[in-house]
């Protein structure tokens, strides 16, 4: 018997090839003395341990042999064309890293070679915009570099020499650059502090033990949170199997940073609050979490939950990509993983409610037991019910969208059921402030909103949410206790007041009670809410992540660009940064396209799809086109499909299908990702959206307008790889490039 360590990057193996490997493993992991193994150490190395082993007649795979406990241990680095794999077998070293005291896999110059490795390089010059590198900026030198996290001199003087961003993004993503010195150098530079970064990594004071061998040492290393960036410890074939078929995207699955590992497994003795830019992996944080929280306690009913069934199709999904043998359950309360939407949620509990329940729960919010909640209401019934009333409102308050918030942020989430009541409830937090005469006004057409919804048997989402809530809460009071000993949810940003009353009821304040992932840069709908109003304390314990996943740093940049100078406050009302999010991979320049027509538009957008398709290997669905509104979708599909490109339009629950380009909302965009993004009309006359701004008081349309700008932001974070933004006639104000 044998153990391996994978090594990331492991996957990395054309399909056809990745069978032979796994065979490969899974004999390794059986018997490393099989003579159809090959197991061969070199005859010149770098490192006693480098073995080469037989995968097929042209292929070898480069492994590290160590003696560090009871059966061999292999590290195996991957599998390459014979030649390629006995020189890396000969030039790389396993070692630990003397400072930090994490595992790296370092490349030295071959046997009477005088070529340095690929970092020692002097990078370009710069040639774009002038750029400040943030390490010459901190004063630090290449010796203080090693001296305090390892990393070795002619790197660091390679990163601090660095004179412009791409220069710069060529050392910390050099293969020969272990990747947790490249995730250090790119925090440094962006100004993060050097405890900061040691603590982010987990690297913390390391002593050389003299008592231990060499290899002993290695095996340590393997386990430093770092060291996971990059090295992944196979329990048995079913662990094989699970990281050699992984899609070369899904890293996540396996390689987790050791902050996002962090926040995925650490105990918390009560609410937790991760936020962090687009695409730094706080959807993945929330699937680890689900899945350590359901290990270990087994006996635990767990909700994952975020704002729509979409996204919790695909984060249930995701749950069953990293732990097939978990069991997930769509039953509330059931012992399981519950992934769901909250609205969702909301109905059933609301469904399976006796009628004394649901008797006392509509007395308490709504002021009559008689709810009958058979359908959905919307915005239409407040146009309804002004049209109904009397009332000296001015515009600005007679709005669905004034009165929508103030119904929501004020009188639901107060559980205001008479006029008394709206007259004495605190609106602290509301911006447009009301005297007695006009609350008195509001009053009047709140309640015919809500004899209107009656007489429907409608309720509206946010009325269901706090009516579930209400059961949850009588069903506790009378010793019933909650569904749910953990709540995860995601893109909580969007969530209001009612979801909040409604998660506070699902599960009862204590330890890993609530798990809360946001962004408050991409919240497109709804109003802010400060949580300690329903019992949900924050403060103190909250969290960010700012290194990118997902985008390459020039359409991070982009995507930044939007926001700065705006300032946006998080769910606690705090000042929320946007200026440290910070990206590892580098790419083309986002591409601002203005045309002159919408016709030119559409044929350039068209010209795009068309150059990016013609490679036979792309999949077409993997371009997004996306726009602010739901006509602009038919006009795209249409205008792209006479101009030959055919392309598939997506909206609700539909999933995309492999083959065409998908065209969307932005709104639908959220959570996804695409490789390469159009967005399509992004001028004036379609961003900000003029008609949804009418009318409105000052605070509501600056609340708005964020909201769009957010929005835009959401929708540049969703692009991987390649981002196009246009427009025709005059450019949207939001963009901020002048006509
Ligand atoms: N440790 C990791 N290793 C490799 N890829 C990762 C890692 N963490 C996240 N990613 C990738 O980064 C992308 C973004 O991750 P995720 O969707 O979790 O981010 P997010 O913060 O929830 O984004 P958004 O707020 O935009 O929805 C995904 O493609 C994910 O696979």
């Amino acid at each position: 018997m044998a153990s391996v360590t994978l090594m990331k990057g492991a996957n990395k193996v054309d399909g056809s090839l990745k069978g032979k490997v796994l065979d490969f493993l899974y004999k390794l992991q059986e018997d490393d003395t099989a003579p159809g193994l090959h197991i061969e150490p070199m005859k010149t190395y770098k490192d006693s341990r480098a073995r080469t082993g037989r995968v097929d007649q042209q292929f070898r795979a480069v492994l590290f042999r160590l003696n560090a406990g009871t059966e061999p241990h292999y590290v195996y680095a991957g599998t390459f064309n014979h030649d390629e794999a006995i020189k890396k077998a000969q030039t790389s070293i396993l070692t630990v890293n003397p400072v930090s005291g994490i595992a790296e896999l370092i490349s030295a110059p071959a046997e009477g070679s005088a070529t340095p490795p690929p970092a020692a390089v002097v990078p370009p010059a710069a040639t774009g915009p002038a750029y400040e590198n943030g390490l010459q900026k901190a004063g630090y030198t290449p010796s203080y570099l090693l001296e305090e996290l390892g990393i070795p001199e002619r790197t660091g003087a390679a990163a601090i020499g660095a004179a412009s961003v791409e220069a710069f993004e060529q050392v910390v993503t050099d293969e020969a650059v272990p990747e947790w010195q490249g995730l250090a150098l790119i925090d440094l530079e962006a100004g993060k502090s050097l405890p900061d970064v040691k603590e982010g990594l987990g690297i913390g004071d390391y002593v050389d033990d003299p008592t231990k061998s060499e290899d002993e040492k290695l095996a340590e290393a393997l386990k430093h949170p770092a060291s996971k960036l990059e090295f992944t410890y196979a329990k048995g074939s079913e662990d094989l199997e699970y990281v050699i078929n992984n899609e070369s995207f899904q890293d996540w699955l396996v390689f987790l940073h050791p902050a996002q590992d962090q926040y995925a497994v650490k105990d918390r003795n009560g609410a937790f609050r991760l936020s962090g830019g687009a695409g730094t992996g706080k959807t993945v944080v929330a699937i680890h979490r689900a899945k350590h929280l359901a290990d270990h306690f087994p006996d635990s009913r767990i909700l994952l939950t975020t704002y729509t069934k979409t996204l919790a199709d695909s984060l249930a999904q995701n749950l069953g990509r990293l732990d097939p043998g978990l069991k997930q359950s769509d039953k509330l309360g059931e012992t399981a993983v519950t992934v769901t939407g909250i609205d969702s949620v909301a109905a059933q509990i609301w469904a399976k409610a006796s009628t004394e329940e649901q008797t006392g729960a509509s007395s308490a919010v709504l002021g009559t037991p008689d709810a009958a909640a058979t359908s959905r209401s919307n915005d239409k019934e407040w146009g309804e019910a002004l049209e109904q009333v009397e009332h000296k409102l001015e515009p600005a308050l007679a709005n669905p969208t004034f009165l929508g918030q103030e119904y929501l942020s004020i009188v639901l989430a107060n559980s205001v059921t008479d006029r008394d009541g709206y007259l004495t409830v605190p609106r602290g937090g509301r911006g447009t402030p009301l005297n007695r005469t006009k609350r008195i006004e509001v009053w009047k057409v709140i309640e015919a909103y809500r004899r209107i919804c009656r007489s429907k048997g409608a309720v509206s989402y946010p009325e269901l949410a706090a009516l579930a809530a209400e059961v949850l809460r009588l069903r506790a009071a009378g010793g019933g206790g909650c569904p749910f000993n953990h709540v995860i949810v995601d893109e909580a940003q969007d969530f209001h007041a009612g979801h909040w009353l409604l998660l506070r009821a699902l599960v009862a304040p204590g330890a890993n009670d609530l798990f809360i992932a946001e962004d408050s840069h991409q919240r497109i709908y709804g109003q802010k809410v400060p949580l300690s109003r329903f019992g949900i304390q924050i403060v103190g314990r909250s969290r960010r992540l700012t290194l990118n996943y997902r985008t390459t740093a020039q359409n991070l940049a982009f995507a930044v660009g939007l926001l700065s100078g705006i300032p946006f406050t998080d769910i606690e009302d705090t000042a929320e940064e946007s200026a440290d999010y910070r990206s590892a991979r580098s790419g083309p320049t986002p591409q601002l396209e203005g045309k002159e027509s919408l016709s030119k538009e559409l044929d350039n957008a068209a010209g795009w799809i068309k150059a990016w398709t013609t490679d036979p290997d792309f999949a077409p669905e993997t371009i997004g086109v996306l726009v602010r509104s739901g006509k602009q979708v038919d006009l795209l599909v249409s205008g792209l499909l006479e101009r030959g490109v055919s392309t598939q339009k997506v909206s609700g629950d539909k999933e995309a299908h492999p083959g065409e380009p998908v065209v969307m909302t932005m709104h639908r965009a959220k959570g996804m990702e695409f490789s390469k993004v159009i967005l399509f009309g992004v001028g004036e006359a379609n961003m900000p959206l003029q008609w949804a701004l009418k009318d409105l008081g000052e605070a509501e349309k600056s609340d708005a307008l964020l909201q769009e700008r957010s929005l835009l932001y959401v929708a540049a974070t969703r692009a991987r790889d390649e981002l196009v933004v246009s427009w025709s006639g005059k450019p949207s104000e939001l963009l901020g490039v002048g006509a």
